[in-house]
């Protein structure tokens, strides 16, 4: 046993585990018509009503009993102080000071970073300022009308995300368009049909030495040169990494690069100048409130008690549910389609950063840690794979995330999205007794043979948990929110099951295997030292290959 399921407060929730399995969350709901003012939070605009969770008031006070033992607070307090958090890479973890908008400072190793978080940012304004009021042209003197970012992960995902959220801010003068996939038809389709004299590239990438992206740089450059020649290049190009001489070998001059810092985890960057193309597209402005509405939720973390705290409440309740209940996924459900993308990008910053299994020691843990994040927007998803949440065998917990208003008030479309939000939560809860099956299909005169027969197929368990989180609209303040929350929550459980959230060293064996096996496809290297399924891909595939060379 580790120390954490030796703890009293393990210990504890296991017993209480005991009495709250088989307690339906319909019965719950009856005994206690309270329970939403008792299970909800409010913060800056945004509430979270967990009232729809297999919990009591006992299973709350428990959950952060847990918190308390693990040192949560102490840990929040120790990331806020700079303190070398991410053991293995000996760093700060200090993506909360890019959006610190306060005068306080930020210390890192005993020197305040805010001076340079500022001056980027001030740079960030006076760069987007320039390509958007149209000084800084392309080569031929021409207005730049589309940017393309080239970047991969945590120099991707977040900008997408975001600007595909804050679409309704764009104007049509500045076009966003994304490369990160080695593939090369991810390249090409995304240079079909651009104008090079009107196109800025921002290659974004912490390390400069991430392969996908490198490569892809290297040929968008020579897609730029044979266009408009080697000159268009300090015209076409600009950086953003904390790489300075590897932004330089590549030949962009360091005056066109953004800068930040080894305290910034690439999952968590896109508040540093990795979120240029946001700023470029949107205006520093918007960007800013972004950083304000970031700032909001850090202040929350940062200052309220547990109990009351909301990325403390999310992240025990995902303790609750992976280590107590044994469930293995958890689904984000946005319902708006401006977050259609919001998954995707939680994927990496929850999986990249929990998906561990040894502890901050190196010792193998005793029990789960990060869940498998899924989700996709409703109402589309509610067609695809609620099936399975509703009536599958697998126990999955949610996140609804809901927006109260729309940019685009169209007929009914906002309080149908709505219905279908508040409707789904509801079933996920209550569901349907087969008594309740057998009185409406007798309602509506179906005989008593097929109602034997349809009633199983027609009845639904309920009692699948549900988080809530309201929005009154998508604006840069609230993404900035919604993000910093979702970080929070993932660092506090990473607290909890005591492992390093900011390390990813499960993503480097296969690159460097990748390295090893590009020579024996071109052909350089023999095709050996291989197991046999390797060996006989690889053989097939260069087969394949000369057929269609
Ligand atoms: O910004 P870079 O250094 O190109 O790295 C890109 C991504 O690669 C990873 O290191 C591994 O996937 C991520 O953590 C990071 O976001």
């Amino acid at each position: 046993m580790s120390a954490l399921t030796d703890s009293p407060a393990w210990q504890a929730l296991l017993d209480h585990h005991q009495e709250i399995k088989d307690v339906h969350m319909r019965d719950l709901f009856k005994k206690d018509r309270g329970r939403f003012e008792r299970f909800s939070e409010r913060s800056s605009g945004l509430l979270l009503d967990y009232s729809k969770n297999r919990i009591t008031e006992k299973t709350m006070g428990l959950l952060g009993d847990l918190a308390r033992s693990c040192g949560v607070e102490e840990a929040r307090d120790r990331m806020f102080n700079g303190a070398h958090i991410n053991t293995t890479e000996d760093r700060a973890v200090y993506h909360v000071a890019l959006r610190n908008r306060s005068d306080r400072a930020m210390i890192v190793d005993g020197h305040d970073v805010m001076p340079e978080v500022r001056a980027v940012l001030e740079k960030m304004r006076h760069f987007c300022d320039d390509v958007r009021e149209g000084r800084w042209r392309g080569v031929t003197g021409k207005r730049i009308r589309t940017i393309v970012n080239i970047g991969i992960g945590g120099s991707d995902l977040g900008v997408i995300m975001a600007l595909q959220a804050l679409r309704s801010y764009q104007s049509d003068d500045l076009t966003p368009r994304f490369i990160s996939n080695v593939d090369s038809s991810h390249l090409v389709e995304t240079l079909r049909g651009l104008d090079a004299e009107t196109t800025l590239f921002i290659v974004s990438s912490k390390s400069f030495t991430t392969q996908e992206t490198l490569l892809n740089a290297t040929s968008a450059r020579t897609w730029l040169i044979k266009k408009l020649g080697t000159d268009a290049v300090r015209h076409h190009f600009v950086a953003v990494s904390t790489n300075e001489e590897k932004v330089c070998d590549f030949g962009i001059d360091t005056d066109y690069m953004f800068p930040f810092w080894d305290w910034v985890g690439g999952r968590y960057s896109t508040w540093s100048a990795i979120g240029l193309a946001i700023a470029l597209v949107l205006g520093m402005d918007k960007f800013e409130e972004m950083l304000e509405g970031a700032f909001a939720m850090d202040e929350h973390f940062r200052t309220s008690p547990i109990e009351h705290n909301i990325p403390i409440i999310m992240a025990m309740l995902g303790v609750w549910y992976a280590n107590f209940f044994g469930w293995s996924t958890h689904a984000v459900l946005p319902y708006d389609q401006y977050l259609t993308r919001f998954p995707q990008y939680l994927q990496q910053v929850d999986m990249e950063s929990n998906g561990k299994r040894v502890d901050l020691q190196g010792r193998p843990v005793d029990y789960q840690t990060g869940p498998i994040v899924f989700g996709h927007a409703g109402t589309n998803a509610q067609h695809s794979f609620f099936q399975l949440l509703h009536q599958g065998k697998w126990d999955v917990s949610m996140d609804f995330i809901g927006v109260a208003n729309n940019h685009h008030p169209l007929r009914d479309h906002q309080t149908i999205l709505l219905s279908n939000f508040l409707g789904q939560t509801k079933a996920l809860m209550w569901g349907k007794t087969e008594k309740e099956v057998r009185a409406q299909l007798k309602k509506k005169g179906v005989s008593a043979e097929r109602i034997d027969q349809l009633a199983p197929h027609m009845t639904f368990p309920g009692n699948k948990p549900t988080n809530s989180l309201v929005l009154p609209l998508i604006t840069p303040f609230t993404i900035g929110q919604l993000l910093a929350l979702y970080e929070h929550k993932i660092f506090v459980q990473g607290v909890v099951w005591n492992i390093n959230s900011f390390d990813q060293w499960g993503v480097q064996l296969g690159k460097e295997l990748a390295r090893d096996l590009a020579p024996q496809i071109t052909g350089e290297a023999p095709i050996m030292g291989n197991d046999c399924s390797t060996q006989g891909l690889l053989k097939y595939m260069k087969l394949l290959k000369k057929e269609y060379d």
